[in-house]
């Protein structure tokens, strides 16, 4: 059989049995502890995910056009920080979008991150620009969630999905939401490529440990581009002023930004400061 009759035997048994099985034992440390409370919350929720619809690609879209586009997060507590600020979501949403947000990023996560489906809901329907949702995606049914809450795309993490993230992947694009691949290794970032991905997020946040390399996102960044990567790449975590952004003012086409913008106490003016050209 040619590779893509292969390929497309393999989409037809996915679609009759579901999405491959995950390892999430193999997932370390904090993210390990995350990822298995996440599963569980799901343990009974249908592999379902509904009708397929059209792709919108208006995340793809808003980050792709020329310069630095900001995605500003909604996030009102981390494992790292604790407590960041109490939130309103849609009010954080709308002051991020005055600031120039070209998107923003909205936690689900709720023991860790206080997120939730509401939160997303709120902020949907609070800005025009596109919503990402933000969640440790271990389940099909999250997909057919973000799309029924009105996001325009999901976050995929290949730390957590691996061989299984070209079949996520599929599943967001099947549901017309975007996907943004996450990556932190060399070899997570070549998983992303493999499996097709559009949108490629370098964290430079250790999810095991916490730990953040800023030269994390520049050297993923030039590799992926040195594979001949066409997509769109967005540089993650970490980024507090401009000249933390300049490690990928030339080389990043967005920036995700939320602790810095949240714990602020004025979001459109943070966003606006850590825009601004140096
Ligand atoms: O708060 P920061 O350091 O600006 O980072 C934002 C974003 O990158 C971070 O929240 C994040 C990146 N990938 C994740 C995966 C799950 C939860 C959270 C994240």
């Amino acid at each position: 059989m040619r590779p893509h009759a292969l390929a497309g035997a393999a989409r037809i048994l996915r679609r009759m049995t579901g999405l491959p099985k995950l390892n999430l034992e193999s997932v370390p440390g904090v993210l390990g502890r995350i990822v298995a409370e996440r599963a569980a919350d799901y343990a009974d929720v249908s592999a379902d995910v509904g009708p397929a619809r059209p792709a919108a690609r208006r995340f793809e879209a808003a980050l792709a056009g020329p310069g630095l586009a900001l995605i500003a997060e909604v996030k009102r507590a981390s494992p790292s920080q604790g407590a960041i600020a109490l939130l309103d979501p849609a009010q954080a949403a709308r002051a991020y979008e005055v600031g120039g947000a070209a998107a923003i990023s909205c936690l689900t996560e709720p023991r860790h991150f206080d997120g939730n489906a509401q939160a997303l809901l709120d902020v949907v329907a609070a800005v025009d620009v596109p919503v990402l949702r933000k969640d440790f995606v271990v389940h099909p049914a999250m997909l057919r969630e973000a799309a029924e809450w009105g996001a325009s795309a999901a976050l995929l993490m290949v730390s957590v999905l691996h061989d299984a993230t070209g079949a996520y992947l599929e599943t967001a694009h099947t549901l017309g939401l975007d996907a943004l691949v996450e990556v932190h290794s060399e070899r997570e970032l070549d998983i992303a490529l493999e499996c097709g991905a559009r949108i490629i997020g370098v964290n430079n946040r250790d999810l095991t440990t916490l730990h953040i390399d800023l030269n994390v996102s520049p050297r993923l960044i030039r590799r992926a581009r040195d594979a001949g990567f066409a997509g769109v790449l967005v540089a993650e975590s970490g980024y507090r002023t401009p000249a933390d952004l300049d490690t990928v003012r030339e080389l990043a086409d967005a920036v995700l930004v939320g602790t810095s913008l949240a714990g602020s106490g004025d979001l459109t003016r943070a966003a606006r400061d850590l825009m601004a050209p140096t």
